[in-house]
């Protein structure tokens, strides 16, 4: 390292723009590595400031606060205040603030600067900023803080201008270094009020209106009653909207399946494409409306900043059965799938904290189970008006979701009193302003998710469902076999023997079969029940060969099982490597299979009973 070499630490709030201010400046050229020990990234690049010289630098993790106590904000605490074993002190710390958000970015600036090293504040986010009409006096807020500040756009091209001419420039003198007490902790708040009433004019209106607004969605009765009915309205909004669109779906695969069988000789390949390919495939596309209306909600949501909003709303609660606000995030994530919000448990601080909440990410229904309730749904349960408006079978959805939510809240309640820790961590995280969605960004975001089923669909559910139909074909029955022949196949066999197992909860061969396919993607259950009733020539619609194959206590059974069971392989997966440990991923299996079986158990007996 030649001795001009600059080291610099990019440090801030999470979502501040750290990372892409690191690409902005590095032109995306970096090493990706982990601390030692950690899961917690450690990501280095270079480039040459306009003087010649060569400037390193470091993306650290997010940090809402150095009080707080996650891997990530001790690593962070320490790379910066250079106490970091086997990585140099950085010779300058860039602090990235979020220049709409400074009331809550502020206080890690000024929690930073009492490390005693020369800092630079990067005011990011300024384009949105000045759009929404917030003016930041500079020069003022550089004279308070006594640091240099300037302003990014790490987005826009050339928008690390100014920062760059700055690191290049002489380093900053560094402030004296403070020690951390309750005392000065409380002036913090006091500083940043102080600095935001001197330095930062927010627009009224927008103030206005998001004030008024949060006194009822933030409100401790109205807000819940507020998020309860918004939920509920966009599951019935899944029925209303998205089941029409199903239906057409449907009955165009089935006339292509019909017209396609019609063109090719009766056989092997004819049956292939008929019932694994339109019918199995067919069936699961069908769902892609559904998913989209879902997804179109909860981006319109998140969009409009009410989402925060709803984490903020059920901290309290979620404090009580023994998780943070900071679940939440990752909680949600899981609606979509359980992967990503286990990755995102890294942001949770207390590792008990993270552990509870990566056990529970999977009990959040994922969308890969939404085509298995809409398939059922749509089959079992009647099109019936609940109190004169609402449709019985979003009713019924909306109870599978709810199911899961309070099957999750009931084992973070166990976990807490099991654990022997039981400090709590409450939540610190913005609230953004409320917005109109960009339709644009919704746009990009449906494609998104229909691009994640759509990709899905042609692999990993092709193959399976290929798979399936191989074993319910073959082998073929042998002369003067009297049954349907898909009880002599693969399948037939298979599914028997895991009959004794499921026959208590009420699923018959095909239904236990169907659950193996489930276990890599639980979209195949779908494709896989087509494919068993299609082979077995039982009818034309699964939905209606389902409803006259099995029973409602059984198909109840099922939906349970579904909010419940071990969920893909792939989710285990995932918890093996995010906790590194095959316990956790054997306690996730176990625990979740005792509690789908026990469930289903409990539904199809009582279910049977009353019928
Ligand atoms: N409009 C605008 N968006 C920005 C700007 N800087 C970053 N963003 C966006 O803000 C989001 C977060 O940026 P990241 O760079 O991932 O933030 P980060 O600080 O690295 O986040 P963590 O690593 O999670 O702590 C991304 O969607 C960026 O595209 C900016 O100057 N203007
Ligand atoms: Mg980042």
């Amino acid at each position: 390292m030649s001795a001009s070499t600059l080291k610099i630490a990019l440090v801030g709030n999470p979502n501040c723009g750290k990372t892409a201010l690191f690409n902005q400046l590095t032109g995306g050229r970096q090493k990706v590595a982990n601390y030692a020990g950690v899961t917690v990234e450690r990501k280095e690049g270079r480039f040459t400031a306009p003087s010649g010289r060569v400037l390193q630098l470091l993306d650290l993790p997010g940090t809402y606060s150095f009080e707080a106590n996650s891997p990530d904000e001790q690593i962070t605490r320490d790379v910066c205040a250079g106490n970091y074993p086997g990585e140099a002190p950085p010779d300058l710390i860039v602090c990235v603030a979020d220049a709409t958000n400074l009331r809550l970015h502020l206080r890690f600036v000024l929690e930073v600067k009492r490390l005693g090293r020369p800092v630079v504040l990067a005011l990011n986010m300024m384009d949105t900023a000045r759009q929404r009409g917030i003016v930041i006096d500079v020069p003022q807020l550089q004279e308070r803080l006594g640091l240099p500040v300037v302003e990014t756009i790490a987005v826009k091209r050339g928008g690390a201008r100014a920062l760059i001419e700055r690191v290049d420039g002489e380093v900053p003198a560094a402030a004296p270094a403070q020690t951390d007490d309750a005392a000065s902790r409380a002036d913090l708040h006091a500083q940043v009020r102080e600095l935001l009433a001197a330095t930062v004019t927010m627009p009224r209106a927008t103030a206005v209106i998001d004030d008024a607004l949060d006194r009822w969605t933030l409100h401790s009765v109205f807000g819940l009653m507020i998020l309860a009915v918004v939920m509920f309205l966009v599951f019935q909004a899944v029925y209303s909207i998205g089941k029409p669109m199903t239906d057409l779906i449907g009955d165009g695969f089935g006339w292509m399946g019909e017209h396609a069988a019609a063109l090719m000789p009766a056989g092997p390949l004819q049956s292939l494409v008929t019932d694994g390919l339109f019918g199995g495939i067919g069936t699961v596309l069908g769902f892609l409306p559904e998913i989209l209306v879902l997804f179109l909600f909860i981006i319109v949501l998140e969009e409009s900043g009410y989402l925060p909003r709803a984490a903020f709303l059920l901290d309290r609660l979620m404090l009580s059965v023994g998780l943070t606000g900071r679940s939440f995030i990752p909680l949600l994530s899981s609606f979509a799938c359980a992967i990503p919000g286990i990755m995102g448990t890294r942001s949770i601080q207390d590792p008990r904290d993270r552990l509870a909440t990566i056990l529970i990410a999977p009990l959040m229904t994922c969308s890969a189970r939404l085509p298995v309730y809409a398939l059922l749904i749509g089959a079992f349960i009647p099109t019936r008006r609940v109190l004169g408006v609402f449709n019985l079978q979003g009713v019924v959805l909306f109870a599978l979701y709810l199911a899961g939510i309070l099957g999750a809240m009931a084992v973070g309640w166990v976990m807490k009193h099991i654990r022997r820790d039981k400090s709590e961590h409450a939540l610190l995280m913005e609230l953004p302003s409320y917005r109109l969605p960009k339709v644009r960004d919704v746009a990009i975001g449906l494609y998104e998710r229909g691009a994640i089923f759509m990709k899905r669909l042609t692999g990993v559910i092709l193959g399976l469902t290929i798979l399936m139909w191989f074993i319910s074909t073959f082998p073929s029955p042998p002369a003067g076999a009297t049954g349907p022949a898909i009880e002599y196949s693969f399948a037939g066999y298979i599914g028997r023997a895991l009959q004794y197992v499921f026959a208590p909860i009420g699923f018959n061969w095909q239904i236990s079969l169907a659950l193996i396919p489930a276990f890599a993607a639980r979209e195949t259950a779908v494709a896989a029940l087509a494919t068993v009733y299609l082979v077995g020539g039982e009818a034309s619609g699964l939905g209606q060969a389902l409803a006259g194959q099995i029973s409602l206590a059984s198909a109840l059974s099922l939906l349970v099982w579904f909010a419940y069971a071990p969920q893909c392989m792939s989710t285990l997966a995932v918890i093996r490597r995010e906790t590194d440990s095959w316990r956790n991923v054997a306690i996730s299996f176990g625990y979740m299979f005792v509690l789908a079986y026990a469930a289903s158990f409990v539904v199809y007996q009582v279910a049977s009973a009353l019928a």
